[in-house]
């Protein structure tokens, strides 16, 4: 069976699942963590009402386990209403060579690419993953309303965030990140990641830039929201979130950059501005709690 419940806990009134599937983009079987609030028909209640779903774009070195157990969503999601959508970071359970030697490439740092080049290609398909195959099997498996659709994340996860919501504004209506990678062209994590999934050739780059695509005339119909700490040991050599704001301020795209003295890159920093994502995302699809 290509759905297998791993397990479901109830949180803030909601449920918590953790799931695992064989993804055909991937050739993998993936895990992903999925949460319901519980305003999904009261006890009782045989209707079902369909519910906006954000999806979270982890960072290097994670499984859907770090936000699901760190990031303290679940009180947020119970009281905005939204299904979340959590899912992993890269393939797994390959041997490639060199597959798990760095944390920055490979398993846990598939960084939301289509690989071009081998041996990644067969199996580091992450955008399609993210935004083709995960959408219709949501939809399959909960009652969510994809027509109110946010997409947000943190680090390597906000830079997928980023350049899969400006890449599809239709299907993602609402964007935010936290301590992005905004211009990974211009950055070690980025030049490293793209030079081996999508080779030398720096144009195919550019599709997964968020800076770039701002430059190349994508847009969000909405306001982009980024939270960034103040003291995130990342922030000038990998981050760099100037890069992004001032090529939305020359194309005229609405962004709130908030940098927060004092916060580092970890979820302590995450979960204390969690809150402020839903409502954030709640604004811009016009969902009612
Ligand atoms: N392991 C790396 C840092 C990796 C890192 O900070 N990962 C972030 C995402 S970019 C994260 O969320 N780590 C997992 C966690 O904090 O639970 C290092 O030692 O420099």
């Amino acid at each position: 069976m290509n759905w297998q419940t791993i397990s479901e806990q109830k949180s803030f009134g909601g449920t918590q699942g953790v799931y695992r599937h064989n993804a055909s983009t991937t050739r993998c079987e993936m895990e992903l963590s999925v949460y319901v609030p519980h305003t999904q028909g009261a006890e009782g209640d045989s209707t079902s009402k369909q519910l906006p779903v954000l999806y979270y774009l982890s960072g290097l070195t994670c499984t859907q386990e770090n936000v699901t157990t760190k990031a303290g969503f679940q009180q947020f999601a119970n009281e905005f209403g939204f299904i979340v959508v959590c899912p992993d970071t890269s393939p797994r359970g390959s041997e490639l060579p060199g597959e798990h030697d760095s944390y920055d490439f490979g398993s846990g740092a598939g960084f939301y690419v289509n690989a071009t080049q081998p041996p990644w290609s067969a199996q580091y398909q992450m955008y399609d993953y993210i935004v083709k195959e995960l959408p219709p099997l949501i939809e399959q498996h909960f009652p969510v309303d994809h027509k109110r659709c946010g997409i947000f994340g943190h680090s390597m996860g906000g830079h997928g965030a980023l350049t899969i919501g400006l890449r599809n504004p239709e299907q993602y209506q609402s964007i935010s990140a936290f301590s992005p990678i905004v211009a990974p062209m211009q950055c070690p994590w980025g030049q490293k990641a793209f030079s081996g999934y999508l080779g030398s050739e720096q144009t195919s780059w550019q599709q997964y830039d968020a800076t770039a695509l701002i430059n190349n005339g994508h847009r969000s119909s909405h306001a982009i929201l980024i939270d960034q700490g103040g003291s995130d040991n990342f922030l000038a050599e990998q981050l760099k979130p100037e890069l992004f704001t001032q090529a939305c301020e020359e194309k005229n795209q609405p962004v709130t950059l908030r940098v927060h003295p004092g916060y580092d890159h970890s979820y302590y920093f995450i979960s204390s501005f969690m809150r402020d994502h839903f409502v954030h995302h709640a604004a811009n699809l016009n969902t009612k709690n």
